[in-house]
């Protein structure tokens, strides 16, 4: 139930298009009392927060609406007057699309053409008079947005000529009042909250949640048994001298092999040591994006200095005698040890949520059920203080623990195998994933833009998806070459050391470029790329990497897989596994990510798609 409102959840009334005169029918989704904004979703998908004076009742409109409906024809034809080179006739927008999708389906193809050209009105770039609008934090935003726009305006009126001659690709930009999820700002004001409100907001925030995925509910207990079940199959099978289907299932040891408190003691101060080294005040503090709230987060992004420093600690521990091997003979009670910990964590992390505001929940992790959310995640960013646990597990102690167990697996290789140095399948492997994992930490800022950190909720797929998955079932592969012997000539070394360049190369640029885009659009290093505007105020790269495919990033990934594989041979399916689950992971993910971008984007999301046609893999997927 919704407070006692003007316009009703449910309700179909007319939406004004932000920036300009014209009205479109909507539908309310909720209405968020700080803000006092409507959450509004129009026919072509796209969501909105709107002011109540931009709604109108859907009676008193259509007589207005009737009498004027001549009005967008003189609006265009003004629009296209060839005197006007200004930014204001260059600012076609995904709402002008939009609009006229949804109001001339009908028509024919050179009215529709016309259509496309229907101008929005730039409006100043102001912060509008609601209460929140006061704050710092959003009149910053708002000439951050400004600059932007004067950035651009050349490259808008030098692009006006390529959107004459192709009507098909949308270029320019434009302001529109942001929706929530793109950040509001938060006032003091707004942050004194009484009891009614908060209330009223728990029913408002209710409504912001997103349809369920991983097979809803039932999926969700699925996912609960499933995941630690297959991590311990692998590590099973993995130990079997022929881990082949004809081994399948591999034998179930006694429970109480299982357990072992010096494991789960090791893995407790792995972790401790990694969070000691977290929260060092070393290293750049770096912003993330902007929350539902407005709010930018800091995070500490001191990965590479956290992996120098394991690395030396490790050497030293090496040096002065530590087994290593110890690792690969007591692994399956180290996996079990993370899987506790991951999961008394999970427990952790739902107990908390419970008590974090409505905007601080994520999404897709706020379905009211509670195996579900507890699954999914159920807050976006839980912090301790300044420690943000999400963004630490994913980072840290999986990410660095899995580099730590294969230089381990290297050590009981040259063991079992009584060799002076290890083979160049396993050295290529260590060297592979040791590269990706500190690019990964070189370039830690950039996970901030990724789907985990800005969309997910941390739960208990995370938590054990880090702790457990990552450095449990990443390192099959060195496990595998520790008593499976796979030469490799030279030629075939070559190839996959030139496979997994160029896989590294597609990833961290296509990666990178998207990160420097989505932290500053008007970069002069990004001006030659095209773009697609859209209605959050966001807008979508359509050339560049992200022309080539929807998903360059993923390509790129796929292709190191494929090299992390290749050196282990082809006598077992084991050892591609990864690249197996990599397949579904990234093809299940482009598709969740094509959901929420439709959801964000409407029409200009379904633009990008039509201009960029391919998933992944370019002319095939
Ligand atoms: N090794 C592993 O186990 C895994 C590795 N990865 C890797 O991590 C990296 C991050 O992956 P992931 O978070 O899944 O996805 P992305 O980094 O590709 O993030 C997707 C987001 O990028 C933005 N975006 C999409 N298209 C465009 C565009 N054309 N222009 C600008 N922005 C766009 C959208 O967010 P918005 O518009 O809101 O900014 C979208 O939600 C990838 O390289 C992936 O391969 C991922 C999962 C597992
Ligand atoms: C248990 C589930 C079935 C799946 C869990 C998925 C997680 C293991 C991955 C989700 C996204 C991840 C990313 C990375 C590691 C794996 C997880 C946590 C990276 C940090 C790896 C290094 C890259 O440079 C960036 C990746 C971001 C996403």
């Amino acid at each position: 139930m919704m407070p006692s409102l003007k316009y009703q959840k449910g309700e179909t009334v007319m939406g004004r298009w932000p920036g300009s005169s014209l009205y479109y029918e909507v539908k309310v989704l909720g209405f968020d009392l700080k803000s006092q904004l409507y959450t509004v979703i129009y026919k072509d998908g796209t969501e909105l927060e709107l002011r109540e004076q931009d709604l109108k009742s859907t009676s008193g409109f259509q007589a207005r609406s009737r009498s004027r409906s001549r009005s967008p024809g003189r609006r265009r034809s003004r629009s296209r007057s060839p005197g006007r080179t200004t930014r204001r006739s260059s600012s076609r927008t995904a709402a002008a699309v939009a609009a006229a999708a949804i109001t001339d389906n009908a028509a024919s193809s050179r009215r529709e053409t016309r259509l496309r050209d229907v101008e929005v009105t730039l409006s100043p770039l102001q912060p509008t008079k609601t209460p929140e609008n006061n704050g710092n934090n959003r009149h910053e935003k708002n000439e951050d947005k400004l600059k932007v726009e004067n950035n651009t305006a050349n490259k808008i009126n030098e692009s006006e000529k390529k959107v004459e001659a192709e009507p098909e690709k949308i270029q320019g930009r434009y302001n529109l009042r942001r929706r929530k999820d793109d950040g509001d700002a938060k006032s003091d004001e707004a942050k004194v909250e009484h009891p009614e409100e908060k209330e009223a907001k728990k029913a408002a925030g209710a409504t912001f949640a997103t349809p369920l995925d991983f097979g809803g509910k039932i999926g969700a207990y699925f996912w609960l048994l499933f995941l630690p079940a297959w991590v311990l199959f692998l590590v099973l099978h993995v130990n079997q001298e022929d881990p082949s289907l004809a081994t399948f299932p591999p034998p179930l040891p006694p429970l109480d092999v299982f357990w072992d408190a010096q494991a789960l003691s090791f893995i407790i101060l792995w972790i401790l040591f990694q969070a000691l080294l977290y929260v060092t005040p070393v290293g750049k503090l770096s912003e993330g994006m902007p929350l539902r709230s407005g709010e930018r987060l800091k995070y500490r992004t001191n990965g590479f200095f956290a992996i120098v420093v394991s690395a030396v600690a490790v050497a030293a521990a090496v040096h002065y005698g530590v087994d290593l091997t110890y690792i690969y003979s007591h692994f399956l009670q180290l996996a079990t040890g993370s899987f506790l910990i991951s999961f008394v964590l999970s427990i952790f992390l739902y107990v908390y949520s419970r008590y974090a505001a409505p905007e601080q929940l994520a999404l897709g992790g706020n379905s009211g059920n509670v195996v579900y959310d507890f699954f999914k995640g159920h807050e976006l960013n839980p912090r301790i203080k300044n420690f943000d646990l999400k963004f630490f597990c994913e980072m840290r102690p999986g990410l660095i623990g899995w580099c730590l167990i294969n230089f381990a697996m290297a050590l009981a290789e040259m063991k079992k195998q009584g060799l002076d140095a290890p083979s160049n399948s396993m050295i290529l492997v260590n060297l592979f994933q040791l590269l990706y994992v500190v690019d990964g930490l070189w370039n830690e800022e950039a996970i901030l833009t990724t789907m985990d950190l800005m969309h997910d909720g941390f739960g208990f797929m995370l938590a054990f998806g880090d702790l457990v998955w990552v450095p449990f079932t990443y390192t099959m592969q060195a496990y595998y070459l520790v008593s499976h012997p796979s030469p490799l000539s030279v030629p075939a070394l070559t190839a996959i050391v030139i496979l997994k360049l160029v896989g590294f190369y597609i990833f961290r640029k296509s990666n990178s470029e998207k990160n420097a885009f989505r932290r500053n659009p008007s970069d002069p290093k990004l001006s030659y790329l095209k773009t697609i505007p859209t209605a959050t105020g966001k807008s979508l790269l359509v050339s560049g990497w992200w022309g080539m495919v929807r998903h360059p990033n993923y390509l790129g990934d796929l292709l190191m897989a494929l090299a992390w594989s290749l050196p282990c041979g082809f006598s077992h399916l084991l050892p591609w596994y990864y690249m197996i689950y990599f397949i579904i992971l990234l093809v299940h993910r482009d598709s969740r990510d094509m959901v929420e971008c439709r959801r964000k984007y409407g029409l200009a999301w379904d633009e990008y798609c039509r201009t960029v046609r391919y998933r992944i893999i370019p002319h095939v997927y």
